[in-house]
């Protein structure tokens, strides 16, 4: 099971990730509770072990603000949330960046139809911590992708059951308050996820 934690914002929280085992690593570099600036992502992505991804997290910025903002960043990926036209896709194609889809379970479900290399299926509202109905989507995504929205350590693994996803993605469920992550929270989740998966 992949494992995506997202919003990250203070060194201790991205080292509790990285230690409890994550996947991927995530920075919000849009409109948001937990925005930071490229600069500070740059700052926490480079302790990061070439091993974990390291996300910048886009929705509705056009593809020059992205590229600009993600060079930066110095980042591997970059995730495009929302209604991203298939060309903003084939516009970032050259960084040669890992490119994330993200998406409520409306749009399409392949995995790669834009040309992407990962594709995540979120709740309507990214980032508002509210839980959806997961099985919905079960059996309908194709491909490597990620089931996102109101998942927690104490849900991970029902939801797991429920959509039978590639991996999975979180970030208001390892926080205290929005923008605040906890530490054993974030390692729960992970932990959660991986007897799960
Ligand atoms: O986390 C945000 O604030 C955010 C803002 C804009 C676009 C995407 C955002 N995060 C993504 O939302 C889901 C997680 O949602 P949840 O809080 O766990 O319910 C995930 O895909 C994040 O990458």
């Amino acid at each position: 099971m992949y494992v995506k934690i997202c919003g990250l914002r203070e060194p201790e929280h991205v080292t509790a990730a990285v230690e409890a085992g994550a996947d991927a690593i995530g920075y919000v570099l849009t409109r948001s509770p937990r925005r930071i600036t490229p600069a500070r992502a740059r700052e926490l992505a480079s302790t990061v072990p070439a091993h974990v991804l390291t996300v910048a997290v886009f929705a509705g910025e056009t593809p020059e603000e992205i590229r600009a903002a993600a060079l930066e960043a110095g980042v591997r990926a970059v995730q495009l949330h929302g209604d991203h036209p298939h060309d903003d896709f084939t516009a970032l194609k050259d960084l040669d960046l890992t490119l994330i889809r993200a998406g409520a379970a409306g749009a399409d479900l392949r995995c790669g139809a834009f040309d992407e290399d990962l594709l995540i299926v979120d709740a309507p509202r990214p980032g508002s911590g509210q839980p959806w109905d997961w099985a919905a989507v079960r059996g309908r995504p194709a491909g490597r992708w990620m089931l996102a929205g109101g998942l927690d350590p104490s849900n991970v693994a029902e939801a797991i059951a429920a959509a039978r996803p590639w991996g999975v993605d979180v970030s208001s469920g390892v926080e205290v308050a929005p923008g605040v992550k906890d530490a054993g929270l974030i390692r729960s989740f992970v932990t959660a996820a991986r007897a799960a998966g």
